[in-house]
């Protein structure tokens, strides 16, 4: 077997696919010359479709998708599922009645940049036949008919249209990863299929009814009541590259699966001789094997998290800077969900000329996306998920070692222009040893935003639901407290009006959506929308090694003696102050780049604060919309806090003799996370946004309060004792 020593010794073996010659990749040098070459691209374009693999079972396809009305279909990463199969079915006359074929992603950036693509393929305008729909962003019309979008969408959707009645074809794309969205669906679409063809059978007989002469039926049976057309019945596939195709086709009673056999460019696996005990120190030293001794090509490299990948990011550059001036061209971009989108389609552009890519991602990038130039891909083989323990009723991030799918999905990413490699940072026996694929999100996660989801969808009986696994019942009971002690749900457990109704409204986390609720009667919604907003955003400090001692002297500048949330709410609120006066004296465009300046100088992530802002701005709207009054408290931060201990009041703790913190619902013990501004101050009580666990347990984001409000405003869950 091969190996390839690096410069620290570090081997990596290939698998048995090594001995594939490849041919070396030109780098990407698409300039605005040849994009101006509208020809020749769409020629590229063509000659690209035809060569992929499932184009030649493309009829095949589009009969067995006639003859059933569920279908399974597993092919290989990169074979063209995504981007063709929903072509072909345009082709195939499944639009024809005016029917729209919609296609869901786990994920924004998936929907997006597929959409993107697809729209260039059918030379058509982003918008029109071919579009896409996420959370705060819709780029359809009336004329699409290919709709890209995120599973979370769709059930939306369902909430206003229970038949989904616009859709003559649904695709749930990438369903191996089991999102809770994913399981949610695949169970409202159960019912949604067999309530469509019964409509359409009933309105079937009316109509040979109709033709025996006997009287027509005038009601909307089988009729789509806004659209005025009959429907027919709802055609379901379910698709993925790594996929349990028995698993879903017994909860799918026994439907038929097809699998599209070749992939269009090999990938060469390499695994490290030894396991390593510093991933981040390991992935560093791939990427600059790679940009040293490998030919041109650009790369992928899966972090954990934004942390991870900041973190890296910096040792890149710091090591970039050592490297002779020729070696230097290597473009450093990140890539994570709470990136403004704008940032994250940057990484889909070619690199400048000579210049190499190093894409930094989370597994956001890992299924359905083809980010053009990419040749390597790095996999330490670990992702952050989230878990949940019923029995303390704390939901954590923790980083644990991927599944055998994900690392399919994860290599999957290189060879899709052509011969790729994926350097596994971990030895091949470990891969063997990988569960096949991931525990399905609704097994470890707390459950009150689905319920909340079922519930204005009509379904009262969570337990009840034709999950395809489903959820722990104690997790269920755990969920459905906490609904209740927020008010949201009734004795009946169906949702309360008007709280219930609001919380499901907004796309929010429960707890988030019912701070907001509350905030407007405690006449502080302007400061928890922006509180609301920071808080979704991961770190909007960064604090540099090397500037450690003068990073937290300028942060203290920041911090309130009441804790984070108000530090958070400070830090917004300067940083406005600083754009509008600046926009005044320099415009909007260079007070902009002064924010930039602003931030750094301030040790503020201003990517985090963007999109700090971008959330603000889009739930203010959603508030606005749904009528709530939105006023501000000023510099009362008693109010702010008290609306603060009226919401979290289960994340409410009290300090113990030994200075650590006793949480008031379920007795768990944690420490004040290093990051928080009460850190050294020690609160008698104290509220958090959440606890994280590593080697300890840390709660983050916390504020004081005072203990004597939970029995005043959590009744519900605190009395005072004699
Ligand atoms: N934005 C793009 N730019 C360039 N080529 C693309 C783009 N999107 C797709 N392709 C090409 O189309 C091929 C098929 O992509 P598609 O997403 O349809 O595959 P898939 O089978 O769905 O893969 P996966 O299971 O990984 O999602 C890619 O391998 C690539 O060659």
């Amino acid at each position: 077997m091969p190996s390839m020593a690096t410069g620290d010794g570090r081997h990596f073996n290939a698998n048995n696919n090594s001995n594939i010659n490849h041919p070396q990749l030109k780098p990407n040098l698409v300039n605005d010359n040849h994009k101006s070459d509208f020809f020749s691209r769409r020629q590229k374009i063509e000659q690209q479709r035809r060569s992929l693999p499932i184009a030649s079972v493309e009829k095949r396809l589009v009969q067995e998708v006639r003859k059933n009305d569920i279908l399974i279909i597993v092919g290989e990463t990169g074979s063209g599922k995504t981007t063709q199969l929903p072509q072909y079915l345009y082709n195939g006359g499944f639009c024809r009645d005016g029917g729209t074929i919609g296609i869901t992603q786990p994920r924004r950036v998936a929907a997006v940049t597929v959409a993107k693509r697809v729209a260039e393929e059918c030379g058509v305008e982003l918008g029109q036949k071919v579009g896409y729909s996420i959370r705060f962003e819709d780029m359809t019309s009336n004329s699409t008919r290919i709709k890209y979008m995120t599973d979370g969408l769709l059930l939306r959707e369902a909430l206003l249209d229970p038949y989904l009645s616009r859709y003559s074809v649904i695709v749930v794309d990438e369903a191996h990863e089991r999102t809770v969205q994913t399981d949610v669906l695949l169970g409202l679409l159960k019912g949604v299929q067999k309530k469509r063809s019964q409509s359409y059978s009933e309105s079937n007989n009316d109509h040979v009814k109709a033709n025996n002469g006997t009287l027509m039926k005038v009601e909307n049976n089988g009729q789509a009541p806004h659209l005025g057309r009959r429907l027919n019945p709802l055609k379901l596939i379910i698709m993925s590259a790594s996929l349990d195709a028995r698993g879903f086709s017994e909860y799918f009673g026994g439907a038929k699966a097809v699998h599209v056999q070749g992939r269009q460019f090999p990938v060469d696996i390499l695994y490290t001789a030894q396991p390593e005990t510093d991933c981040l120190d390991a992935a560093l030293v791939t990427i600059f094997q790679i940009h040293l001794e490998e030919g041109p090509g650009d790369i992928l490299v899966f972090l954990s998290g934004q942390e991870e990948i900041e973190s890296i990011e910096g040792l890149v550059r710091e090591n970039l800077k050592k490297l002779p001036e020729a070696c230097q061209k290597l473009l450093i971009l990140p890539l994570f969900s709470s990136l403004p989108s704008e940032k994250q389609l940057k990484v889909f552009t070619p690199a400048p000329v000579e210049f190499r890519k190093v894409i930094l991602a989370t597994n956001i990038a890992e299924t359905s996306v083809t980010i053009p130039g990419i040749k390597y891909v790095i996999d330490p083989g670990l992702v952050k998920v989230r878990s949940y323990s019923p029995d303390s009723g704390i939901e954590s991030l923790i980083v644990v070692k991927t599944s055998k799918a994900q690392a399919l999905q994860r290599s999957g990413r290189a060879g899709r222009e052509g011969p790729g490699k994926c350097f596994r940072l971990y030895p091949e026996s470990r891969f063997e040893g990988l569960d096949d694929s991931t525990v399905p999100e609704i097994k470890r996660c707390n459950l009150s935003n689905v319920i909340l989801q079922l519930s204005a969808l009509g379904v009262d009986d969570i337990i009840g639901f034709d999950f395809m696994e489903k959820p722990d019942r104690m997790a269920v009971i755990r969920s459905l407290e906490l609904l209740y002690l927020l008010g949201a749900l009734t004795d009946e457990k169906k949702l309360s009006d008007p709280i219930g109704h609001q919380m499901a409204r907004l796309p929010l986390e429960p707890n988030d959506s019912k701070a907001l609720i509350l905030a407007s009667q405690f006449d502080c919604l302007e400061e928890m929308l922006i509180v609301v907003a920071m808080l979704s955003v991961e770190s909007i400090f960064y604090a540099p090694r090397e500037k450690l001692e003068e990073s937290r002297t300028v942060i203290k500048s920041f911090s309130s003696p009441e804790g984070d949330h108000l530090t958070l709410l400070n830090v917004y609120r300067a940083s406005l102050e600083f754009l509008e006066k600046n926009k005044t004296e320099n415009g909007k465009e260079k007070a902009e780049k002064n924010l930039r300046k602003w931030c750094k100088d301030n040790f503020i992530n201003s990517r985090s604060l963007k999109h700090a802002r971008d959330i603000y701005n889009q739930i203010r709207e959603n508030v606005e919309r749904m009528g709530l009054k939105i006023a501000s408290c000023g510099d009362d931060t008693i109010q702010l806090r008290r609306c603060l201990a009226a919401s979290y009041f289960l994340n409410a703790a009290l300090k113990q003799p030994d200075g650590t913190y006793r949480v008031l619902a379920n007795g768990q013990i944690a420490e004040i996370h290093p990051t928080s501004v009460l850190r050294r101050t020690k609160s008698e009580c104290i509220i958090f946004y959440n606890l994280v666990q590593t080697t300890r347990n840390y709660v983050r984001n916390v504020t004081r309060i005072d203990y004597l409000w939970l029995a005043e405003l959590a009744p519900q869950c605190y009395a005072l004792k004699e």
